[in-house]
């Protein structure tokens, strides 16, 4: 499904990314874990095309998309939520939903400026589809009120709710379980495996929370200054002398 091919990074004198390869398979559950600083992030904004990697490839459904700009990324099927949650505070939550199919949007400039009725039957179907997500995961009675209102895992969800809404075959979750109390990341785990049963999905995932990892996670791979250390079963991950070195004996697990 993606396949990062010998991807470098450099910004200035710093190489963020050296030589990472790896490839997620369909409906797979995959981590990305390091320390702050591995990485990883990098990694996010090359697959999501905010910039190009400085060498290397990157494949999508054995398509190359290296250097493509994010909203040709997103049109071939890759979304992503962000570490601080971005939602727009003054907009309902179904409204916050309604602008993830922007990239879907069928009608031209001024269709929409006369609002021909074209106009309206795309929006009542993003309407209805919105909804049915938001059902989906749980949060439809929240549709009309103030994204901000809501609590923090809550919030998360509608952050994943408007990647869904350009229906992405991948997801990338940028440290969904941050910040989140117990039963949220409970939640967070049936709400990823939800994903992959019923909607298909192909997850991959920056986490910190180990617990978490190891609970949801087919496989994780473990950057270390910009470079694998691991790539295996997180239960393996725990026992590696190299992770623990440089990266678990750090965090609490
Ligand atoms: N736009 C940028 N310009 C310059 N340096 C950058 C930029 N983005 C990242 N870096 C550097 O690249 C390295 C990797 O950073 P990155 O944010 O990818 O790490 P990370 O693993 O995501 O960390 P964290 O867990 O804290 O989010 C760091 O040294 C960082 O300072």
């Amino acid at each position: 499904m993606l396949k990062i091919d010998k991807v470098t990074k450099q910004f200035g004198g710093v190489v963020a990314i050296k030589d990472v390869t790896f490839h997620v398979k369909p409906m797979e559950i995959f981590a990305l874990v390091g320390p702050n600083g591995a990485g990883k992030t990098t990694l996010f904004n090359i697959i999501t095309g905010a910039f190009p990697p400085t060498s290397g490839h990157v494949y999508f459904k054995d398509e190359e998309i290296t250097g493509l700009k994010p909203n040709e990324i997103v049109k071939r099927g890759i979304a992503r939520t962000f570490q601080n949650i971005r939602l727009f505070n003054s907009m309902s939550v179904l409204e916050n939903v309604l602008i993830g199919f922007h990239n879907h949007i069928e009608y031209n400039f001024f269709e929409a400026l006369f609002r021909v009725p074209k106009f309206f039957k795309e929006e009542k179907i993003h309407k209805e589809m919105a909804m049915e997500i938001l059902k989906f995961l749980g949060i439809d009675e929240y549709a009309d009120i103030n994204a901000k209102a809501l609590s923090y895992g809550n919030q998360r969800k509608v952050e994943i709710a408007r990647a869904l809404a350009t229906e992405p075959d991948l997801l990338l979750l940028d440290e969904p379980a941050a910040g989140m109390n117990p039963k949220e990341t409970e939640e967070l785990a049936n709400t990823v495996f939800k994903l992959r049963e019923i909607k298909e999905k192909t997850i991959l995932f920056i986490e910190h929370d180990m617990k978490f990892v190891q609970k949801i996670a087919d496989r994780v791979m473990v950057l270390d200054y910009g470079k694998t250390i691991f790539e295996g079963k997180p239960a393996d991950m725990m026992k590696d002398e190299q992770v623990i070195k440089a990266y678990l004996g750090d965090i609490e697990v």
